[in-house]
């Protein structure tokens, strides 16, 4: 191919592809799919672990009555957002079904509410919450629709008539409301496209949420999906290969590799984390441009941390699904327990975790095993004064900021942003193209948004090969970016083009779809 001759830094020991997916996640595996489905086979899936899942990551975990160890979810775990027999389907719950996946109901509104003192019934506060967010949602909506500022979600709570008043309890419901869902506080999120990514999931979809406790590993459902267009042994998937040096122009993408290895390609699509992004694992030559650089900085990578604990007896209510604890004096200080030692979870696991995000998941992720284990379980005897709480037989939680393939868990999108601003971070550079969750404008943070977004980049430069577009909703061919940006989007720029082609507030306002 005499083009390739033309490019920077040709080499002729670099492998050649048309496009190289860098990344084998959620977004990876899609944007194959999608090229696959227009015959383009030609692809190299390109990845730093020994499979295919990405943030949906398990590990072995405890042991069960026999001796073996159970698998619990590092990382992702809920299919958020499931769908109607008549309105459109969240593709997760598409494949987790045909996957057979053991995934249990999530019930939020099963929880108990704990204080340093035990038991204290503020469930109240919950309602009270969720009367405000109405309010908050039709806020959101006026901004959105009349093109005004954006607010933090802090702002509009308190507009809502929601405030935390420096009470714990208020607080750890906020906390439950908030964080647990964005991995940030509302002070750093937006209010608007918190709305939004909330009301295109489970407005869209269905207002549920389903927990994978499958002992195959919740990335079954990704692995049932890749099955249908790759073999086991696809000489196209490259594990264990870590990117170093991302070479792109007008022409082509080099793709160099830790172990000095290259790839030559047409077109490359990164899926890597934002957070990888933002942390200068990659060298892209040229530097990318200001427009991107801005994006990249811009939007926020959250810490999402998984705490478990396995004990050799259940000694905590097995009525309720979820452990709601308000610390008196630090919000978010060890908030939300599950218990997996339930019906239709892991029963007789003695399993609980508790989640941490942000601020408090930076604090233990610096600190040792022990340390974090002693203030674990001094929460826990607060939380259960009457009981004889024993020490864990087995402790373990991820350090997902420290992650070279993550640096984070999943990103969120502070106040003050804009669509047109986060359509730079999707935006391509000449041939290299970007995908993942963070791309997602309609579903950051979600499997979902992975998933949409790898298609997209797949169908888009499919598009480009075969000439042939059959992108119909996004199209084929370049992404718009903006080098300038205004100080707030447009109502008509709210489209497929600038990556939302759903529209949100028709979901807000109706609840659901309407025929
Ligand atoms: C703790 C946690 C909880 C979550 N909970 C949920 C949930 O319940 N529901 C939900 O919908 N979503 C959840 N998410 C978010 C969800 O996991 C992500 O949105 C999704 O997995 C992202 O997919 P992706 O393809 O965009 O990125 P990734 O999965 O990160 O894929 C990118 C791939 O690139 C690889 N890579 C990175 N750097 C390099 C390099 N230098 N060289 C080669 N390869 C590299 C990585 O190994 C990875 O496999 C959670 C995430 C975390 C971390």
């Amino acid at each position: 191919a005499p083009t390739l001759h033309a490019r920077d830094g040709y080499n002729s020991t670099c492998r050649k592809t048309t496009v190289a997916i860098l990344g084998g996640g959620v977004a990876g595996v899609t944007a194959a799919h999608a090229l696959h489905n227009q015959s383009v086979t030609d692809f190299l899936i390109v990845e730093y672990n020994s499979g295919i899942g990405g943030r949906m990551r398990n590990t072995k975990f405890g042991s069960d009555p026999n001796g073996n160890p159970y698998l619990v979810e590092l990382g992702a775990n809920w299919v958020s957002g499931t769908g109607t027999p008549d309105g459109p389907e969240n593709p997760v719950w598409s494949f987790a079904k045909q996957a057979n996946l053991t995934a249990p109901f999530s019930d939020t509104r099963s929880i108990a509410t704990y204080n340093e003192t035990g038991a204290v019934n503020y469930t109240y506060l919950i309602d009270e919450f969720e009367d405000a967010w109405a309010k908050f949602e039709q806020n959101a909506g006026t901004i959105l629709t009349e093109n005004l500022q954006d607010m933090s979600a802090k702002a509009g709570f308190f507009e809502a008539g929601w405030k935390a008043k420096q009470n714990a309890m208020r607080k750890a419901v906020e906390w439950w409301m908030w964080d647990w869902d964005a991995a940030q506080t509302p002070e750093e999120s937006s209010l608007v496209f918190g709305i939004t990514a909330y009301n295109l999931t489970y407005y869209q979809f269905a207002e549920e949420n389903y927990f994978s406790v499958d002992q195959r590993g919740f990335n079954t459902w990704l692995k049932t999906q890749a099955s249908s267009f790759l073999e086991a042994n696809d000489t196209r998937l490259m594990f264990n290969t870590v990117v170093t040096d991302i070479n792109y122009s007008e022409t082509g993408v080099t793709v160099t590799n830790e172990d000095g290895s290259c790839i030559e390609a047409d077109y490359a699509i990164c899926t890597f984390s934002l957070g990888v992004l933002q942390n200068d694992v990659v060298t892209f030559t040229p530097e990318l441009p200001s427009w991107k650089q801005t994006s990249l900085a811009t939007f926020s990578m959250g810490t999402y941390t998984k705490i478990f604990l396995q004990f050799n007896e259940t000694f905590w209510p097995t009525d309720s699904q979820f452990f709601l604890y308000a610390h008196p004096t630090t919000r978010g200080y060890y908030p939300v327990w599950q218990s997996l030692s339930i019906d239709g979870f892991l029963p007789g696991s003695n399993i609980l975790f508790v989640t941490v995000v942000d601020e408090q998941s930076y604090r233990i992720e610096a600190q040792d095993d022990e340390t974090t284990k002693a203030e674990v379980m001094a929460v826990l005897r607060q939380m259960l004064p009457d009981t004889d709480v024993p020490d864990p037989i087995d402790f373990m939680y991820p350090r997902w900021t420290l992650n070279p393939w993550t640096f984070g868990s999943y990103s969120n999108w502070p106040v003050g942003t804009t669509l047109e601003m986060h359509q730079n971070l999707r935006a391509n550079v000449d041939r290299l193209y970007f995908a993942g969750e963070a791309t997602s404008a309609e579903y950051f943070g979600f499997l979902h948004g992975a998933w949409f977004e790898g298609q997209e980049a797949g169908k888009r430069i499919a598009g480009m090969v075969t000439k042939d577009c059959e992108n119909q909703d996004g199209g084929c061919g370049e992404y718009v970016n903006y080098e300038v940006l205004h100080g707030t989007t447009e109502r008509e720029e709210y489209n497929a083009t600038n990556g939302m082609g759903a529209d949100p507030m028709f979901y807000a306002d109706s609840g659901e779809e309407e025929a």
